[in-house]
């Protein structure tokens, strides 16, 4: 990052800015760009809504946002970052502009830049996506724009095509940014750096050496802020074919020609292609005994709070290999881990752990990667025992991590879209759950605090999963 050119004046349009993700993640995630001197001095953030919200009103909402969030600030900070901050209410559809195209030509003319760079930033929900984009065209602020969409980019196969109809007519495609926060993760980025970067690690990155892969999200979060969005969401949507997939299709892709932002991205979006199509008997899904109950959600829901499954990825480095994917709410423990479990060498050395050697990467946080290998156990005999290496991203020499949100923000702003999902990869998501989202397996109950359905578990063995209801 280093290396980049220095960014030009920008307007940053926010829809949605009163809404969940805004104050959860996107607010924060630019307050930190700005605090950090990574965003040129010129700049404005507009949010937009329906409402009519007064400038300081929105001033006031962010200042409690980043209380609320405990994102540490002094006054200093806070009023050169305020200065910039702006609203456009009224509304945004392709018949009413609301305040937002003058809120525009204002911003261009405090900034003195008629040629800002402008990003919209689409924080709404995805039923709105293809309106808000055919308003964009209809009101002229479409032309040179980049256009950040929330996930998920289309709920099925029919609406993906539909939508990404609806937003080639107005963009290109190299206006586009589909954020997946995973991908911004600082472990998510180390699957290809460290892989690439280190030759004893990407010798070993192939089905010859690795048994299987585990990516294994489960979260001790209840739903209750969001249920109903999640109870018309569910697991599966909202993390397995979105998230997961992703890192998943970080793992499995060839080495790219170079890791330029196009050939990263390609590398990574065309080998879900080479995803086969989910078996729904490869596939667990269950849902917490009390989710019912939670308000919000139908007193009859079916949908799923838990989901594992077993992917196979079709190509001559991965054949064979069972990639297993896992995450769920109100779980025993929260751990964001992809897990690379290496097989046993033949030789002289019998009664091997089979989950003794273990390439892990732990995606929370700043990041941690660790190393897991059989050794002997010290003392008077050969007994094997297993010994753990770990590096925290944070205490590599001038870590200054940036959090997901903050880094893929950063790349649209530069223009970068290494890190954002395409259209060939998110198609082929939806021809791999085709069969998962039309005809699922029934939701098995499981309690609150535990891992998960029982059948579940049958899926990872033999080594089973390496995260477990019990603290590290
Ligand atoms: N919340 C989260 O933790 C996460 C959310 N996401 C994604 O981020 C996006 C936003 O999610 P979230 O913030 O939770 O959503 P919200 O339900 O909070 O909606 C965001 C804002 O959108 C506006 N809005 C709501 N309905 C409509 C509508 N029908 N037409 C136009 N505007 C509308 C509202 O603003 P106003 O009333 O001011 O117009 C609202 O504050 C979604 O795509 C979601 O999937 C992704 C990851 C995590
Ligand atoms: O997108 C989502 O991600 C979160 C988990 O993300 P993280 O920020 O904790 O890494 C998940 O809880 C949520 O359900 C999902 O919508």
């Amino acid at each position: 990052m280093v290396d980049r050119p220095q960014l030009g004046p920008t307007i940053f349009v926010l829809f949605g800015a009163t809404g969940d993700l805004s104050k959860r993640m996107v607010i924060p995630a630019f307050f930190q760009l700005a605090q950090s001197g990574l965003l040129n001095s010129e700049w404005m953030l507009i949010g937009t809504g329906r409402g009519n919200v007064s400038d300081d009103q929105f001033r006031d909402h962010v200042r409690d946002v980043l209380h609320q969030f405990g994102v540490p600030h002094d006054d200093t900070d806070w009023e050169a970052f305020a200065r910039r901050l702006r609203f456009a209410g009224g509304g945004f559809t392709p018949d009413n502009p609301g305040t937002l195209p003058a809120a525009v030509r204002q911003a261009r003319e405090d900034l003195h830049a008629a040629d800002a760079q402008l990003v919209h930033y689409l924080a709404l929900p995805p039923s709105t996506f293809a309106e808000t984009t055919r308003a964009l065209g209809a009101h002229d602020l479409a032309r040179g724009a980049r256009v950040v969409y929330e996930k998920p980019f289309g709920t099925s196969q029919a609406a993906f095509t539909e939508l990404d109809e609806a937003v080639h007519h107005v963009l290109d495609e190299k206006q586009i940014y589909r954020i997946d926060h995973f991908l911004g993760k600082e472990s998510t980025q180390n699957l290809h750096i460290l892989r690439f970067a280190n030759g004893m690690i990407e010798g070993v990155w192939n089905r010859e050496h690795v048994e299987q892969v585990q990516i294994d999200v489960p979260e001790t979060l209840d739903i209750d802020d969001r249920s109903r969005f999640y109870d018309a969401t569910g697991a599966v949507l909202d993390m397995l074919v979105t998230h997961l997939f992703q890192v998943a299709a970080e793992i499995a892709m060839e080495p790219p020609q170079t890791l330029g932002a196009d050939d990263l991205q390609s590398a990574r979006e065309s080998v879900i292609g080479a995803f086969r199509p989910l078996d729904t008997a490869d596939v667990v899904l269950g849902q917490y005994e009390g989710y019912r109950d939670v308000d919000g959600v139908a007193d009859d829901s079916t949908t799923e709070t838990f989901v594992a499954a077993r992917l196979w990825v079709d190509t001559d480095r991965w054949r064979g290999v069972p990639f297993l994917l896992r995450t769920g709410k109100m779980l025993g423990v929260s751990r964001q881990r992809v897990s690379l479990v290496f097989r046993s060498p033949q030789g002289p050395l019998t009664d091997i752990p089979p989950d003794g050697a273990v390439l892990t990467f732990d995606l929370s946080g700043d990041g941690e990667i660790d190393i897991s290998m059989v050794v002997k156990e010290p003392g008077p005999d050969d007994s094997l025992s297993v010994g753990h290496l770990g590096l925290p991203l944070d205490t590599v020499p001038l870590a200054h991590a940036l959090a997901p949100y903050s880094r893929l923000i950063l790349d649209v702003l530069h223009g970068d879209r290494s890190l954002f999902t395409r259209p060939d990869g998110l198609a082929h998501v939806w021809t791999v759950a085709d069969a998962l989202l039309r005809d699922p397996p029934p939701a098995k109950p499981y309690p609150a605090g535990s891992m998960g359905p029982p059948e579940a578990e049958d899926l990872a063995s033999p080594c089973g999963w390496l995260v477990t209801g019990s603290p590290d």
